[in-house]
């Protein structure tokens, strides 16, 4: 038997870190004609591990990058209200460019309503309407950032979306519904699999493209893969393993994610790039 040929490696870790080194020296350029860095607001509800780690990564990668951060830790107990006004009050304060409300808040909380305060102009995670909008329309604005960072990929990688097949397993607000409107803006044929889905198999086995953002460990088989496939999995399970079986589906797809090291990382780049392009925009340069 002939040894099937292993999938490329789509590399994230990589790729992110060109984007980070030009969005370095945009950021750069601003501090030298203004004489302030840019800057991005993070705000954390209440204490969960996993957002804690999350924040903590985004702010480190902002300080390697010549961007200020300005964290907001406010307790789980707090109200929609309150949150409201803290991300209305960001979007008013000239020092801010951009704003992060890491997801998800509490259940108390009305997660849409707070998204909805901030600033569509200093929207740099991509998760209002407004920026929905413009995914959806194609039009310029933000990208939701997991979901531009795939698209990112996808060109780095000469896969041209257009006349492709694309599945989109997964349909939340912040990854699976902004993942397959920005696949529909550059002409792919999309289907969107979720919890209520049947005949989940025969769907994915149609992909060209398909892109895993479920949060269930290993839940898509490299046996359903249609073989060339390229295979995106945004996924990021505890222990660090993605939505994808990655050693059965590396034998099928042509160009696959690893995680950590695919998606992950350009996540990050794409928050970077886009606080800088907000505070650009701000300052008319
Ligand atoms: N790398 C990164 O930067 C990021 C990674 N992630 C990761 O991506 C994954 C998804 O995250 P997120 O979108 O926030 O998760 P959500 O839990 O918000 O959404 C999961 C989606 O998967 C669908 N789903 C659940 N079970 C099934 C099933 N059995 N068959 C088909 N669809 C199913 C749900 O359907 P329904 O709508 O019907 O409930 C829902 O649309 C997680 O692993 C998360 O950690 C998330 C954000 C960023
Ligand atoms: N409003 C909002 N926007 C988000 O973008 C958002 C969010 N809420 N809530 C939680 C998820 C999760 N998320 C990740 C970002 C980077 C990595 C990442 O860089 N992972 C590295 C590994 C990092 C490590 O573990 O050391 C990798 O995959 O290689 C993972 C996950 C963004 N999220």
């Amino acid at each position: 038997m002939p040894t099937v040929p292993a999938a490329r490696l789509m590399d994230g870790t990589a790729l992110a870190r060109r984007t980070v080194e030009e969005t370095a020296a945009r950021a750069a350029e601003i501090t030298r004609r203004t004489g302030t860095a840019p800057c991005l607001a993070t705000v954390l509800v209440g204490e969960d591990p996993a957002s804690v780690t999350y924040v903590r990564m985004k702010r480190a990668r902002c300080e390697k990058a010549g961007i200020r951060s300005r964290h907001m830790e406010l307790p789980a107990a707090t109200s929609t209200e309150e949150l409201v006004a803290t991300l209305t009050g960001l979007s008013q304060d000239s020092e801010v460019n951009g704003i992060l409300l890491q997801h998800p808040v509490g259940p108390h909380i009305d997660e849409r309503a707070a998204f909805e305060a901030i600033a569509p102009e200093k929207d740099v995670d991509g998760v209002t309407m407004t920026s929905f909008a413009a995914m959806s329309f194609g039009l310029p604005g933000f990208e939701s950032c997991t979901p531009g960072g795939i698209m990112r990929l996808l060109d780095a990688y000469d896969v041209n979306p257009s006349g492709k097949r694309a599945v989109v397993v997964g349909r939340s607000a912040i990854l699976g519904k902004p993942a397959g409107m920005l696949l529909l803006a550059r002409d792919a044929t999309v289907t969107y699999c979720h919890s209520r889905t049947t005949g989940l198999s025969e769907i994915v086995a149609e992909a060209d493209i398909l892109v895993a953002a479920v949060g269930r460990p290993r839940f898509i088989r490299g046996e359903d893969i249609k073989p060339g496939a390229v295979v995106i999995d945004a996924g990021y399970n505890p222990g660090n393993v993605g939505d994808v079986d990655f050693d059965t589906a590396a034998e099928r797809a042509s160009l696959i994610t690893p995680v950590p090291g695919g998606v992950g990382p350009m996540t990050i780049a794409v928050l970077l790039a886009q606080t800088v392009d907000a505070a650009e925009r701000q300052l008319g340069l």
